[in-house]
């Protein structure tokens, strides 16, 4: 190839004059050594360019071609007849003579150094003339195909950035053309090895739909044979070179699309930079024999010793995967990459340093890889079970009496966030870039939005049982407070509405402290409470106004004025007592009462201001303080009259009947036909005691007119008597009924409507006299 080691890629446009390129003694141009045999950069080439090519002052105006071939197929002849350079050529008898020998024993060096300035010519000039004998087209080896292939492929990777934007000229130079296959032919499949190449190459990515034209473009052409046309040679290089020489020339080469925009003074750099790039590119390195060997042998241990590590770790896989933790699982994946590291170790570490230090990591990456999973897995289960633990000791935690919410918070989350890091840290291998942080993070997250659910959950529960609390403070005293209604029964209730609220905020703040409140949902909760405290008020001061308990609140008190006296004991009407006055005393007296309960007179009775609460979109306290419409005291107050009427005629009743007299003949009548019956009863002690006794009280009694008031006792007397008795059966009754259902294995009897069958089957089998309480209640003795 012409490009190794001489310039001969380097060269100026033929049109363009050479300023002051000076020939040197044979007249030849100065010809420079650009990367020498240890592949180093001339550092001569800006002086080169300067002085001896005399192109200091040039710009842009010059142009760079490179040849590329196999070797000994003329490129040197081509360039000097093409461009009037003088690179040597080899004479025609020593050509087959320098071939085969020296490239084998050279292989190695010379193949890498061929693809680095081979790809140095590409990167560097606008025009690549690719020369190859006709024989060679269509064969992969013969026409350099597999170098082109590298070639292109570097510098996709190296240069491809430049898509579209600066292309270079492929032009095919066919030598030896006889003509029997014509150019187009030749061209054809030319262009189809290439598209194939470029098919099969491994671009880079983010260029994998790149085309070669995006790249290149080509030009064709072809050569008669040197030796046996060489007038027809001479004169069809001739005609070539107006292609390079000649810009009106319609095959001109050097199109501004080819150029790579640099100044000449500038060139060394940018050559010397595109060969540094180069030099540092791998790929372009071949490895020697020793290391292939290594890479294959160390690939080999490593498959081998990767079996036995598979083999083991499986066994970590189903625990895992059903939600268990591993016991020692960091020991035992340590112990079991450690095994497989030092079986490859063994017999890996004596091959090539390098290339088993590589390897080594690669093998130790594939195994972390593979055990990162199981890693993964088990924080996954760490972090379920950490979960858990936590809301287990948070629930039984909660569950003791007096529990502070905060404190029981605080501890249950360190404990599960302690358990899972302990878990966490003790599977994190060495030697690995494993991280539980996010996973560390979501727990914690969701461990305090558990917590925060919780706290919801426990802030209601007590708000409950504020509420059931404040239900009890105030229902039984507001009750006895508005059932003796008088104009200061608003202020008692005020007063236990206070006092209720604050013994309940108490008890708030008391709990708030163990949640955890800060100053603002604490206000908010106390002004809550103190509105369903109101709430709670109003709805029993409701309770209490409703048609019946008011007309109950007014009998009480009317009866209170009308049927007892001023020392509380119960009135008996004399005919001579005026009913009318003291019943319309009593009446007016009552009926007074209904307007105190038209509205809750809100006044402080402590500090005599109106107590207020704020309204609220679903609260309005104005609305609230309403009890009794006018409408509805009206109603209420002419039933109430209607049911005084009722006492007013019973008491009129009763006088009626203190008046009512015996007649006078049947006191005569009694005289006749008892007196052997008195003289017997003054004759016998034991009737004269009994008649004393009895009839002294009832004469002083009757003298007294208290006869009616006894009358009243003796049946009222008889009338608890007979409610007790009442109560006392039933008692008996339900005994009974309850120690038959306890009785198994009886019979279920359907003969006694209203009473269970337990009940039923105690009829058969239950003592007599239980029987006979049973009976008596069903009334059906047919049974018995
Ligand atoms: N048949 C034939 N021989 C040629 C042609 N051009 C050059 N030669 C001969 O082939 C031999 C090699 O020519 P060079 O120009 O030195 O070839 P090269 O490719 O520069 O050689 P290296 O730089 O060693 O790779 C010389 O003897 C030339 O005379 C050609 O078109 N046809």
């Amino acid at each position: 190839m012409a490009t190794v080691p001489d310039i001969d890629d380097i060269q100026n446009g033929l049109d363009t004059p050479i300023p002051s390129a000076i020939p040197d003694a044979k007249g030849k141009l100065p010809r420079l050594h650009l990367i020498d045999e240890q592949q180093k950069f001339s550092e001569k080439m800006s002086s080169y360019i300067d002085e001896d090519w005399g192109l200091k002052e040039a710009g842009f105006n010059y142009n760079l071609a490179a040849v590329f071939g196999s070797q000994s197929t003329g490129k040197s002849t081509l360039l000097n007849r093409l461009f009037g350079t003088s690179f040597d050529v080899m004479s025609e008898t020593a050509r087959m003579q320098t071939t085969k020998g020296i490239w084998i024993s050279k292989g190695r060096d010379m193949k890498d150094f061929e693809r680095k300035s081979a790809l140095f010519s590409v990167a560097t000039s606008e025009v690549l003339i690719v020369n190859l004998w006709e024989h060679q087209v269509g064969l992969y080896n013969g026409a350099n195909m597999g170098l082109l292939k590298t070639v292109f492929e570097v510098n996709l990777q190296l240069f491809g950035g430049n898509r579209g934007k600066e292309k270079t000229l492929l032009l095919f130079v066919i030598r030896d053309h006889i003509g029997a296959t014509p150019l187009i032919n030749l061209s054809n499949t030319l262009r189809a090895d290439l598209e194939r190449i470029w098919q099969g190459l491994n671009k880079p990515e983010g260029l994998e739909d790149c085309k070669i034209t995006d790249y290149f473009d080509f030009m064709f052409t072809a050569l008669p044979h040197k030796l046996l046309q060489p007038e027809k040679f001479e004169e069809e290089v001739s005609k070539l070179r107006l292609r390079f020489s000649s810009p009106s020339d319609p095959n001109y080469v050097f199109q501004p699309q080819y150029s790579k925009r640099v100044p000449v003074d500038g060139l060394h750099i940018y050559a010397g930079g595109i060969w540094d790039k180069i030099m540092t590119n791998k790929d372009l390195d071949l490895p020697t024999q020793q290391e292939l060997l290594a890479q294959y042998r160390c690939d080999e241990i490593a498959s081998s010793a990767f079996v036995t590590f598979q083999e083991k770790i499986k066994e970590f896989r189903q625990p895992i995967e059903s939600g268990n933790i591993v016991e020692d699982l960091g020991p035992k994946m340590n112990e079991l990459r450690s095994h497989a590291m030092k079986s490859f170790d063994k017999d890996a570490s004596r091959y090539h340093a390098e290339v088993y230090k590589r390897k080594r990591s690669e093998m130790l990456t594939k195994a972390n890889t593979m055990l990162e999973s199981y890693f993964l897995g088990q924080i996954k289960n760490l972090h379920k079970k950490a979960v858990q633990m936590f809301s287990t000791n948070l629930q039984q935690s909660l569950r003791v009496e007096g529990a502070d919410f905060a404190t029981v918070v605080t501890a249950a989350k360190s404990e599960a966030m302690d358990y899972f890091v302990r878990g966490a840290k003790a599977i994190k291998l060495e030697e690995t870039e494993w991280v539980y942080d996010e996973e560390q993070f979501q727990l914690e997250r969701g461990l305090s939005e558990f917590a925060a659910t919780q706290r919801e959950k426990e802030m209601n529960k007590m708000l409950t049982s504020l509420e059931k609390h404040l239900r009890n403070e105030l229902d039984e005293p507001i009750g006895l407070a508005l059932n003796n209604p008088g104009p200061s029964m608003w202020g008692r209730v005020i007063a236990i509405y206070q006092q209720t609220v604050e013994d309940a905020e108490q008890l708030l703040h008391k709990k708030a402290r163990t949640f955890d409140l800060n100053e603002e949902e604490q206000g908010e909760l106390v002004e809550n409470l103190r509105r369903q405290a109101w709430v709670l008020l109003t709805k029993k001061v409701q309770e209490e106004s409703m048609d019946a308990m008011m007309l109950l609140k007014l009998r009480n008190r009317f009866e209170e004025k009308f049927r007892y006296d001023d020392h509380g004991l119960p009135r008996v009407w004399k005919p001579s007592d005026d009913i009318d006055t003291p019943f319309r005393k009593a009446r007016d007296e009552t009926v007074e009462l209904v307007p105190l309960f038209a509205k809750i007179n809100n006044m402080d009775p402590v500090n005599g201001k109106k107590f207020e609460l704020e309204a609220s979109e679903d609260f309005d306290f104005d609305q609230s303080l309403k009890v009794l419409s006018e409408t509805r005291q009206q109603e209420i107050t002419t039933k109430f009259k209607r049911e005084s009427d009722a006492f007013y005629l019973e008491a009129k009743r009763s006088v009626v009947a203190t008046q009512a007299k015996v007649p006078y003949w049947v006191g005569v009548a009694l005289v006749i036909l008892g007196w052997n019956e008195f003289i017997a009863v003054i004759k016998n002690p034991l009737y004269l005691m009994v008649l004393t006794m009895v009839g002294v009280p009832m004469i002083a009694m009757w003298y007294l007119d208290m006869l009616g008031l006894v009358e009243t006792i003796g049946w009222k007397v008889y009338d608890q008597g007979y409610k007790i008795a009442m109560e006392k059966l039933r008692e008996v009754m339900d005994k009974s009924r309850e120690n038959a259902t306890a009785r198994p294995g009886q019979r279920q009897p359907q003969q006694y409507p209203g009473g269970s069958a337990a009940s039923g089957a105690r009829s058969y089998q239950g003592k007599e006299e239980d029987t006979g309480i049973e009976l008596n209640s069903f009334g059906d003795k047919k049974s018995q």
